[in-house]
Formats: structure tokens, sequence, C-alpha cells
């Protein structure tokens, strides 16, 4: 089966609402005719509402970072999926690394906002891979398997299918060591083999897979000329336009 590859920036905590309405005036013209990729800017809460309305009418769709799985409550500080579906937001990225690393997220709450995600019809982009010492230690395989399969706890085929995984392995995001395009293949192949035996050989070939850690528009070619690899999830180099429509080309090629 063949899968529409999809590309997704990751702003991190950059940009202010100015800066949004720049990007989105700088690529919404530049990306009108692309087609074939799925394009996707995961943006800081703030800036959702503004890149909304910047982006409409163009094919690039708005995401995410993180959310809440409770349906409201009292939870300071925090983001319910139904306050992104009222924004028009379709992706939210889930369990990114930073987020195990920084704030406490484990596999049971990655879970349980999956399920929130999916129970709200937002596309879930959800974050596995290991650090340096898990690499080391020959771990990765077990690492991913474990994370694919908590994350995915309760999930139907039919749903699982329809949302994205991204690979990133800890030691390659923001540090300019990205993995062989051979290895994440490899690595996320075996992603793939966990799906089919949670599930079906359907819901495996029908699931995207992105890699993500230093991707830029030079590499990404390589990593989607791979038999499994479905995309990228793209930090640094999402940030500027000219790199943003770099990656977008390059996915095309
Ligand atoms: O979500 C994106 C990843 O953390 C990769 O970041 P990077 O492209 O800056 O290495």
């Amino acid at each position: 089966m063949s899968r529409t590859p999809v590309i997704a920036g990751n702003w991190k905590m950059y940009k202010t609402t100015a800066e949004a309405r720049e990007f989105a005036a700088a690529v919404k013209n530049e990306l009108q005719n692309v087609s074939g990729v799925e394009m996707v800017v995961c943006a800081p809460f703030t800036t959702l509402s503004v890149l909304q309305e910047a982006l409409a009418g163009s094919k690039i769709a708005v995401g995410a970072q993180n959310i809440h799985f409770a349906e409201e409550g009292a939870y300071t500080g925090e983001v319910a999926p139904r306050m992104l579906t009222d924004l028009g937001v379709r992706y939210v990225i889930i369990g990114h690394s930073e987020r195990r690393a920084y704030f406490n997220e484990t596999n049971e709450t990655v879970n349980k906002k999956v399920q929130a995600a999916l129970k709200h019809d937002l596309v879930p982009i959800v974050c596995v891979g290991e650090d340096l010492s898990e690499r080391e230690a020959g771990q990765t395989f077990s690492i991913v398997e474990t994370q694919t399969r908590a994350a995915l706890a309760g999930i139907e085929a039919g749903q699982a299918a329809g949302l994205t995984i991204a690979y990133e392995p800890i030691w390659a995001i923001g540090t300019g060591k990205s993995s062989t395009a051979a290895d994440a293949n490899e690595v996320i192949a075996h992603i793939r083999k966990t799906v089919a035996e949670l599930y079906d050989g359907e819901t495996a070939s029908r699931i995207r897979i992105q890699y993500g850690g230093s991707v830029k528009p030079e590499n990404i070619g390589e990593y989607l000329a791979q038999p499994d690899i479905d995309g990228a999830l793209v930090g640094g180099a999402s940030l500027a336009p000219d790199s943003y429509v770099g990656l977008i080309r390059g996915a095309v090629k």
C-alpha cells in the first residue's frame, strides 16, 4: 500500500504571533501547488489561532505540541483537546522526548493523551525513541517496541491505522547527528512489525511512521527514499520559511 508522506514541523518553544504570521505569509503561496505530501506545522498554543487564520485556504495543516487527556477541569496551565478542535487544529504531537524528559510524561500518560486525541478526531503524532545509552546497550528495538505497545493500548485497529508515529532517536535531536537513513528504516520497520503483531498486516501497512532528528532539506530525500519511512518530524529546520519550503520540495522529489 502506498502511504502519503507527512512532513510536520515542530516549532517547539519558538515564534511570537507576529513571527508566525510572517512565516505563514512566506510559505503559503510557495506551497500552494504541492501535492503528494501532507504538510503540517505544530506550533506553540499561543500562535495556533493566528496560524490557523493565516494559513486558511492553504494545504498546510496546523498542529499542537501537547494536550491534556481530560475533557476539562482544574488543571492549571493545561489545554484540553476540545480547545484545539475549536480552533480547527488537526494534529497534535504526543509524548515528544522533551516532554518525557522535562515534564514527567510516561508511557501511561502518553496512552491517555492518544485516547483523548482520537476521541476528538485529532491526529496524534506519537513520538518514540531511544537515548544514547539505550542505543549503546543494544536496547533500541525493545525501547521503541515498549513505547509503541504502551501508546496504542486500548486503541482499536481502525483508529491506530489513522495515526502517525514519529521515531526520534533522542541522541539525534537538535545535535546535527542524524541516524543514517538505513538505520532509521530498520527501526521503523520494527515499529511497523510491532503494529502488525498488535493488530494485523493491514493496519501496519496503513499507519504512517516518520523519522525525526536533525532532518534538513539536504537529507530529507534520503529518508523518504526508504521503504518504511513515511515522512519526517522536523524541529530546527522547520522554523525558517525557506527551509520549510525546502523540506517539502525535498519530500516530493
Ligand atoms: O520534533 C522534532 C525533533 O525533536 C527533531 O528536532 P531537530 O530536527 O531540531 O533535530
